[in-house]
């Protein structure tokens, strides 16, 4: 037992010290393991650490920001005591609580904000109606546009019509209203003197004192008993015309204190015309407003002793502005200077109406404590534009309030207020005088005869809708004046309108106006033209005519002239032959030599060209263009000279060979000419045909000559060379002068040095003559037969030579022409 005991002992210690090392082992393995843990946890803590601190940093920049925002917006946030907040009075202070809320707003909307995109991007995602529906939607609009179309016809239709049915029943209608017995009348126990029949509405009795009843027929009959509106529901249908475009006029006659401006204006509690009829027309514009558009504005006026006061001046000052009726070129009457307030609801109208009630004149007789002492005009404008088809109109709605029609004696007043009565009476018999005028159709209505009936002309002419209120008293009191209005309403009644015409805006029919003006002045201006064309075209007729027979008569003159020409060559070339022939006998008789030979017998005269056009037009340039000679010819003489060789533009030597007809004026020589002691003879220009110029002088030009001037110029010397015969015979006393061997030159000279000589002036070059040469009449001789004998051995016998001695001119023209002049020359001349 005791060797069990040891290892008993000792199995129990073994037992005891494995389970220690196992107790140990698990020890260390729970230590270890909880050491990982402790490890995870402390690392994941310190990662928690550095999150927070992250986290704080971030809520520190956060409060910093807003704080920083805060103070931006809020940067003077004061305490009581007037110093900067402190952290905790900041959180409490009601703008940064404000802030704080509005965050949490603006956090609530931004998720609001985030759940509406979702919700769009799911409704985006589905597919909108498919063309079935968008096809049915196009019918629809189409259907809707139709039905549009269709009510604005009907539209129209129900207002023709309307429109009939009130001038069937007349425009000019007349209501009666007779008011109930007031107090005093009740108290002083006055009977009516009125007799309505309820159901006979048209009619009124007046009962007088001896029982005998006057019977009157109106348009409607208003008792005692109708209020305001029962009034207003049988006015409407004429007010409403003025929407239509028709000036309207509704007006209150009557004795005073019978309720003319209780009908009109009425009380705050029971409006009267003039308010409802502002409150349906609004109504209306408002119903007829996807057709029409309206315009209303309003103006108030009063007629107080003939003159005209606004008033919706609330400027007293200005009240006192007097105010005139003019007219519109379109023919209406205009008040310039009127306040015309643009009203838009009936709260406007009410308080424009207030303004205008206070401001009007009113006086207390023993009639009424508030009597009206003027009459009082409310005036709606409306413009109207028709949006379907533009068309616009402006029309006017005349409300009147007249002042009372009482008789001066009866009412007892003195002073002022009976000038007031005075001129209400006189402007409402003016009234009675307009109306019966309209009555009797006659054709002058005096409506210039007061400011109301002025003022009303266009909406009392036939061209308007009226309506006039009579109103009456019902008491016995007041009988004759009931009478006296019922009498002049029925006068009214009695007038005939014509139908009410439609009123286009009155700038539109100006316009139209200025274009009819304008087309009538151009209708005008096209008559004048088509008249003034008409003579011009006579004239030119005439003219062409004259023009024909000038034509003719120049023709016939032309033919006449040839014929006359070619006589004349004949007989010249006759005269020619033969002086050729008498000259070269003579010369073979006297044996002397002949400085000039060859010269060419007398050729036969190119005949002359007809007569050209007269043209204000220059000739044509000549081909070659002028260059500078040295010498400066005129170019009107040039344009004759030229005119002379039949238009030849370019003179040759060619043209210069031709015989050439030349004309010269000479006076004849007388034996006292020198002395002066006779007057001298009158100038003859003489016509002679020359001979061929002589071919060697042309030929002993200078070739220096230029040939744009050559010609001229080589024409010019053959005209400066006379013959010898001609110049002896022409100039007897200066023939010694004359040298036969220096040709025409020197016989030119002795030209120049003859004052008798009368031509035009001309200086041949001196490249030409060689010498200075003085200046030369112009001759229009060209060459002549070369003087080969002195001037004093030879006697003429050419017949033209002796002619010329003779003076007398064998051209048949010029002796013609001669005759005629000796013809009309006086007698003394004659002589
Ligand atoms: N139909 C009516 N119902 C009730 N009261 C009325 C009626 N008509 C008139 N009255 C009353 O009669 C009084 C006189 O009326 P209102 O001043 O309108 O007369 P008027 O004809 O305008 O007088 P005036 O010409 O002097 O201005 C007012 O107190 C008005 O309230």
């Amino acid at each position: 037992m005791e060797d069990q005991i040891p290892q008993i002992l000792t199995e129990k210690a073994d037992s005891v010290s494995d389970k220690k090392r196992i107790e140990e082992n698990t020890l260390l393995v729970n230590e270890d393991r909880v050491l990982n843990q402790i490890e995870e946890i402390t690392s994941s803590d310190e990662e928690i650490k550095n999150e927070s601190r992250v986290c704080d940093e971030i809520e520190e920049e956060v409060a910093a920001s807003i704080d920083q925002k805060r103070e931006v917006s809020q940067p003077s946030l004061m305490n009581e005591d007037n110093e900067p907040l402190d952290k905790e009075e900041k959180n409490f202070h009601p703008i940064l609580q404000k802030v704080d809320t509005l965050f949490c707003k603006i956090q609530d909307m931004k998720k609001e904000h985030l759940e509406l995109a979702n919700e769009v991007k799911i409704t985006s995602g589905k597919t909108f109606p498919g063309s079935d529906v968008a096809a049915a939607l196009g019918l629809l609009s189409v259907e809707h546009e139709t039905l549009k179309k269709k009510y604005v016809e009907e539209s129209f239709e129900r207002k023709r019509l309307y429109n009939e049915v009130i001038e069937l029943k007349g425009n000019i209608r007349v209501f009666c209203r007779c008011r109930p017995l007031n107090q005093d009348e009740i108290a002083s126990r006055m009977s009516s003197v009125v007799d309505i029949d309820p159901s006979r509405e048209t009619e009124l009795h007046i009962v007088s004192s001896d029982t005998s009843k006057k019977h009157f027929k109106f348009d409607h009959v208003f008792g005692p008993e109708d209020d305001q509106e029962a009034v207003f529901a049988q006015t409407s249908p004429v007010v409403i015309s003025v929407l239509d475009g028709f000036n309207v006029c509704i007006f209150a006659y009557g004795q005073t204190g019978t309720g003319k401006t209780f009908t009109m204006e009425g009380t705050p509690g029971n409006r009267g015309v003039n308010f409802r009829t502002l409150e349906e027309l609004f109504r209306i514009s408002v119903e007829r407003s996807s057709t029409m558009k309206y315009e209303l504005s309003v103006s108030m006026l009063e007629v107080y002793n003939e003159k005209i006061r606004d008033l919706l001046i609330e400027n007293s000052s200005q009240s006192s502005k007097k105010l005139e009726i003019k007219q519109a070129a379109e023919g209406t009457q205009e008040i310039p200077g009127l306040v015309e307030a643009r009203v838009h609801n009936t709260n406007e109208v009410w308080e424009l109406l207030k303004t205008g009630t206070q401001n009007r004149a009113v006086g207390s007789t023993n009639a009424n404590e508030f009597s009206s002492r003027s009459h009082c005009l409310f005036r709606v404008t409306v413009r109207g534009e028709n949006l379907v088809n533009g068309q616009r109109t402006r029309s006017y709605l005349w409300l009147v309030d007249l002042a009372g029609s009482e008789r001066v004696g009866r009412i007892e007043v003195d002073g002022e207020r009976l000038k007031e009565s005075q001129f209400i009476n006189k402007s409402l018999s003016a009234l009675g005088d307009v109306i019966s005028a309209l009555a009797s159709k006659t054709s002058h209505i005096p409506y210039r005869n007061s400011k109301l009936t002025h003022l009303l002309q266009s909406s009392l002419g036939g061209d308007c809708k009226a309506l006039m209120f009579v109103q009456i008293s019902p008491s016995t009191a007041d009988l004759g004046e009931t009478l006296c209005s019922l009498n002049f309403a029925s006068r009214v009644r009695g007038i005939e309108h014509g139908p009410a015409r439609k009123q286009a805006d009155p700038t539109e029919h100006f316009k139209f106006k200025q274009m009819a003006e304008k087309l009538k002045h151009y209708e005008k201006e096209t008559k004048k033209l088509e008249d003034s064309l008409q003579s011009l075209q006579l004239k030119f007729a005439t003219r062409e005519q004259l023009c024909k027979s000038q034509q003719e008569r120049v023709r016939d003159l032309e033919n006449q002239l040839a014929e006359e020409r070619k006589a004349r060559l004949q007989q010249e070339s006759r005269a020619a032959a033969a002086a050729a022939k008498s000259l070269a006998l003579s010369s073979v008789q006297q044996g002397q030599k002949v400085q000039n030979v060859g010269k060419p017998p007398l050729g036969a005269l190119k005949p002359r060209e007809p007569l050209r056009r007269i043209t204000n037009f220059l000739p044509p340039p000549s081909p070659v263009p002028p260059q500078n000679s040295g010498i400066t010819l005129p170019t009107s003489r040039l344009r004759v000279e030229k005119e002379n060789d039949f238009g030849t533009t370019t003179k040759t030597n060619k043209s210069l060979m031709k015989p050439r007809r030349v004309s010269i004026a000479v006076r004849p020589p007388t034996e006292t000419t020198h002395f002066n002691h006779q007057p001298r003879p009158k100038r003859q220009r003489v016509s002679i045909a020359t001979l061929r110029p002589d071919a060697e002088l042309l030929s002993a030009m200078k070739p220096t000559v230029r040939p744009q001037i050559g010609g001229l110029m080589a024409r010019r010397s053959f005209a400066l060379r006379p013959d010898a015969q001609v110049l002896s015979c022409l100039n007897p006393l200066n023939t010694s002068t004359v040298r036969p061997e220096n040709g025409g030159m020197l016989a030119r000279r002795s030209f120049a040095k003859d004052p008798r000589r009368i031509s035009r002036i001309f200086s041949p070059m001196e490249e030409l003559t060689g010498e200075a040469t003085p200046t030369v009449g112009r001759s229009r001789f060209l060459g002549s037969p070369p003087g080969q004998q002195q001037a004093g051995s030879w006697k003429p016998k050419h017949p033209t030579v002796v002619a010329l001695q003779k003076k007398i001119v064998w051209s048949p023209l010029k002796q013609r022409i001669q005759r005629n002049e000796r013809k009309s020359l006086p007698p003394s001349r004659m002589a």
